[in-house]
């Protein structure tokens, strides 16, 4: 996986149709998707529950492109070698999970493969100021994690603050939560360059009419043309 800041978009399959997941990465990918986003819920650290280690390896053959894997659980630590063995290719995990985000950053890159770290909405920037060597990615929450289809937090001041404490350094912003043609060019313009997006990608489609994905994705990418991150 090369490192590059042009724009990418990542459908979270939380809004794809559950009985039929690998048909939906196939069309999602044929569709255009840079990434493919899987938000990994404990009903513990977030009010809903989705799926473990098993499901993300049985996703793993349809995956082309980049797997990546949001874990919004707690205690992250005991499940690096899982979702490694899985085969995710950038595991987040959030800073507000547990006390060592240092050590899981580098279990993460120590299992071999890139480490992301999370921000709810509540928590700021600096929250991650000492790990960002440790770090391929920050991800920003801009609604409260658990569930596909909230509407967008404004956000913009803590990724314009991320972009200036990241500097040099190929670390991607991401945006996770309500990104739609709407709110994309707002967060492109502050500093991120990786849009995840569920409902404004699934919405009116499927996998008879998977065009619709593709008309959704380039609605997104229409309204951040332009945008230099
Ligand atoms: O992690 C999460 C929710 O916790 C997200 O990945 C959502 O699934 C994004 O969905 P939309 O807001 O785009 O519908």
């Amino acid at each position: 996986m090369s490192f590059d800041r042009k724009i990418k978009i990542a459908p979270s399959i939380l809004s794809a149709d559950f009985a039929n997941f690998g048909q939906e990465i196939q069309a999602i990918e044929a569709q255009g998707a840079d990434w493919v986003h899987v938000d990994v819920m404990d009903g513990h650290f977030v009010p809903n529950l989705t799926f473990g280690p098993p499901a993300v390896k049985a996703f793993r053959p349809h995956v082309k492109t980049v797997m990546d894997v949001h874990l919004m659980i707690t205690p992250v630590d005991p499940y690096i070698d899982a979702y490694a063995e899985a085969g995710a290719d950038i595991l987040t995990a959030h800073v507000e999970a547990g006390p060592h985000i240092h050590r899981t950053l580098q279990a993460i890159r120590a299992a071999g493969m890139k480490a992301g770290v999370a921000l709810n909405p509540g928590t700021p920037a600096e929250a991650v100021e000492h790990v960002l060597d440790l770090a391929d990615l920050v991800c920003v929450m801009t609604v409260n994690p658990g569930f596909g289809g909230q509407k967008f937090i404004d956000m913009t001041a803590k990724i314009r603050r991320l972009r200036q404490m990241i500097g040099d350094r190929p670390v991607h912003i991401e945006i996770d939560g309500g990104v739609d043609p709407g709110t994309a060019p707002l967060v492109a313009e502050a500093g991120a360059d990786v849009l995840v997006a569920g409902s404004a990608v699934f919405k009116g489609g499927s996998v008879s009419a998977p065009e619709v994905y593709g008309q959704n994705m380039r609605a997104i990418r229409a309204a951040v043309e332009g945008v230099l991150v």
